[in-house]
């Protein structure tokens, strides 16, 4: 938990052990505690050094007694006794100080920290604020503009980073604690007393203008919050600190952290923290884990297609430095791609004050004959599967035998391209998601002959280029978009009873998704799905000319999408599409007159009725409706847990944080809540089946609504595709 020794005679060298992170749970608080009073009562201790073990100073509380009745000391009176002591007490930063870790250097008199290390207050992530004096010491030391950047955004800095703002006071590359312990018996009796260090005794050095930076402050956070909490209450925290003296401060400061403490939204992010953490736990049927499955090597990549997707990709893996062979079929679209793919390049080399993007690492050609030496591929072609099979097979005949084949579709079938392959195994998905180079989701698809190795190779791979890396198994849509199937499904049926697109948009963003749904379909294109539709058969020459325009596969059926899609409205590319742009390419969106008299043009048509829809109504239909699938998907084993749909939903589709997930939220609303609405609306819309509660969630229901991370145990076919 902690180890106390003695150094050069009077130095007590007090060391946190509690691997992984040195986390502060109530042992460690407890340990410390103890230490410390020993230390600083010890009259040969003449100063004290703090250290971490294992390369890690401490990432702060332990999350994982959040939520638990409180147990053991507090960190407060530890770091308030800590710097009232008249011995010096010196930090020694390596790995990270987060958090309550952070909190604690603020409490020692000096801060010495390795040039790896990285320190911060990511609380905010976790719907809280430094809750134990971090809120009040750190604005005192750096000043509210940049305490204020720190705490409500979570940012982490570099060593230097600290430095230049004054949170550290030497940076090292050699041996942190052999420098501290020297720091140590140089400060000795010098700073005597230690007032100027402690910065609970700091007058605190603001600015006039304090009060307009916080009120900025306030507005920017309130605007980028998306109706988070934590970030509003972080200036609330600063703004005590500005105003009032360091003990009032800290009775604020409690009062705001123990009203975060029990919020629901502290629930959702911490839960979002360790679901993505599990989210790299993965099994497959054969036994096969993430710990016990080694990935193959990877240091050379092909992509093949250079449309959006591709050029993401490629930009992605050379960040990441691996090489890449860019393969595309013709000179125009080659062109295009490369141009685009180095500009991309270029201004993150710019943006990082980089001179030289990292070109060395790519080759672009027309010939895939030149993929023979890749350790992977990673096909971004359309999403037509003739193209793709024929690709697949020919990429046999070329890569090295050993070579992994990976298809970024969205949702074609996977087993159908491994099947064409003579390498089975070695094929899965890695459906990376638009912008691949900003966005952090990738689904790894396993058919049922991708093996343990290919599967560790692609979430290795992901995890090299930062990416979220979730497994799924192999079904129309895989997770996130059979889901989202759903959500669009619903929000057209709300436009076709009354509602207007920009209506709906409006709701889903102030329940906190970062772009409503017709944002979202303007900005990929309705094209892409239109494609999607008519490669499944929903439209086209294949659909009976006797079926009727809103019924399709025995169900209810929105054509309002195909209709635009017709008049060549396609998004914010063509400068129209469920809602108007300035131009072709323009990127505001403004509310268009034009889709409102179609909307009642095609309700009039259909003899449709439009009704007020409420808010409520918008939110449960289309989050209970994904909600409702997860349940299916689950089910089917196409997701292993809950967690990882939640994980998908929040890091691929713009679900916020705060609010966990899908799985997460029906939890939060209730499980008989959320199964008493689906039948509510299912019994209105009998035509649309997917209403319907499923059979897991009844089951749950039944069992009493157990919390997420026992619906496993309700599951009656477990890991069927994974
Ligand atoms: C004092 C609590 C008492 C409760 C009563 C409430 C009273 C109110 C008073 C509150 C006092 C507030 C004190 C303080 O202000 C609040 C905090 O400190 S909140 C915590 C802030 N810290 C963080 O958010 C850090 C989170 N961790 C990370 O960012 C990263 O894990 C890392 C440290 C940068 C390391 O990253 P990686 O190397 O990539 O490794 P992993 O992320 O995979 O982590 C490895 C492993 O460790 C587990 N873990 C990490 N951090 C914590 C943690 N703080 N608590 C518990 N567990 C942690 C992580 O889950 C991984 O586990 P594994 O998946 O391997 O099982």
């Amino acid at each position: 938990m902690a180890r106390y020794s003695r150094t050069e005679g009077t130095i007590a060298l007090i060391t946190l052990s509690n691997p992984p992170v040195n986390a502060l749970g109530a042992a460690v608080r407890r340990t410390i505690t103890d230490i410390m009073h020993r230390a600083l009562t010890d009259g040969e201790v003449k100063a004290v050094v703090l250290c971490g073990e294992n390369g890690t100073f401490c990432a702060g509380a332990d999350i994982r007694e959040f939520g638990k009745p409180p147990s053991g000391p507090a960190l407060v009176p530890l770091i308030h006794d800590m710097e009232a002591s008249e011995k010096p007490v010196v930090a020694a930063i390596e790995g990270v100080a987060l958090g309550g870790g952070l909190e604690i250097a603020l409490g020692c008199h000096y801060r010495i920290a390795h040039a790896k290390a990285r320190l911060g207050f990511p609380e905010v992530m976790l719907g809280l604020i430094p809750g134990a004096g971090g809120s009040q010491r750190l604005p005192r030391l750096i000043g509210i503009p940049a305490a204020l950047e720190l705490i409500t955004t979570g940012r982490l800095v570099s060593a230097q980073e600290a430095l230049k703002l004054g949170i550290v006071d030497q940076v090292v590359d050699g041996n942190t604690i052999e420098t501290a312990v020297k720091f140590a018996l140089n400060v000795i009796g010098v700073c005597r007393p230690l007032l100027s260090r402690r910065l609970s005794e700091r007058t605190p050095a603001f600015s006039v203008d304090a009060a307009a930076v916080l009120e900025e402050g306030m507005a920017r956070v309130k605007q980028r919050a998306r109706g988070a909490f934590a970030p509003v209450v972080c200036v609330q925290a600063l703004r005590a600190a500005a105003t009032l003296p360091y003990s009032r401060g800290m009775e604020t400061e409690e009062q705001l952290i123990n009203m975060l403490i029990d919020s629901s939204q502290a629930r959702a992010l911490q839960y979002c923290f360790f679901a993505q953490r599990n989210a790299r736990k993965w099994s497959l049927p054969s036994g096969a884990r993430w710990n016990n499955s080694k990935p193959r090597a990877v240091h050379r990549v092909g992509v093949v297609g250079l449309g959006t997707m591709g050029r993401g990709i490629t930009v992605s893996l050379v960040k990441a430095g691996i090489s890449v062979v860019a393969v595309e079929m013709e000179e125009k679209q080659m062109d295009l791609g490369m141009r685009a793919v180095l500009g991309m390049l270029e201004r993150d080399a710019q943006r990082r004050g980089d001179t030289r993007p990292p070109t060395h690492l790519l080759t672009f050609t027309l010939s895939l004959q030149q993929l023979g030496n890749v350790d992977l591929v990673i096909e971004a072609v359309f999403e037509d599967m003739a193209l793709k099979k024929r690709l697949f097979t020919e990429l046999c005949n070329v890569c090295k035998p050993s070579t992994l084949l990976c298809t970024n579709t969205s949702g074609l079938d996977v087993d159908a391209l491994a099947v064409v392959t003579h390498r089975r195994s070695l094929v899965v998905g890695m459906h990376f998601f638009a912008p691949a180079n900003v966005m952090k989701l990738l689904e790894v698809v396993c058919g049922p002959h991708s093996s343990a190795e290919a599967v560790a190779t692609a979430m290795t791979l992901g995890k090299r280029l930062g990416k979220v890396g979730v497994v799924v198994g192999n079904c129309p849509g895989f997770v996130g978009n059979r889901m989202m199937k759903l959500y669009l499904d619903q929000a057209y049926f709300l436009l076709e009873e009354g509602a207007a697109p920009e209506q709906v948009d409006q709701v889903l963003e102030e329940f906190g998704f970062t772009m409503g749904i017709f944002k979202v379909s303007d900005l990929s294109g309705l094209d892409v799905g239109w494609r999607v539709r008519k490669a499944s058969g929903l439209i086209g020459p294949d659909v009976n000319p006797k079926t009727p325009s809103r019924w399709r596969q025995g169900c209810r059926y929105s054509p309002l999408p195909d209709l635009l899609c017709e008049q060549g409205h396609l998004g914010q590319k063509s400068g129209r599409g469920w809602y108007l742009y300035e131009t072709p390419g323009g990127k505001e969106p403004k509310p268009d007159p034009a889709m409102h008299r179609f909307l009642q043009e095609y309700r009039s048509r259909y003899g449709l009725t439009p009704r007020h829809v409420h808010a409520h109504e918008v939110i449960e239909r289309c989050t209970y409706a994904m909600a409702n699938e997860g349940f299916r998907i689950l089910e089917e084993g196409i997701a292993a847990r809950a967690e990882d749909i939640d994980v998908i939903y929040v890091f691929g589709y713009g679900w916020p944080r705060h609010r966990g997930g899908p799985m997460f939220h029906a939890a939060q609303v209730g499980l008989a809540t959320v199964l008493q609405r689906l039948e509510h609306y299912h019994q209105l819309h009998p035509d649309v089946p997917h209403l319907q509660p499923s059979p897991l969630l009844q089951r749950l229901v039944e069992a009493g609504s157990p919390p997420v991370h026992h619906w496993r145990e309700h599951v009656q076919h477990l890991h069927s595709h994974l």
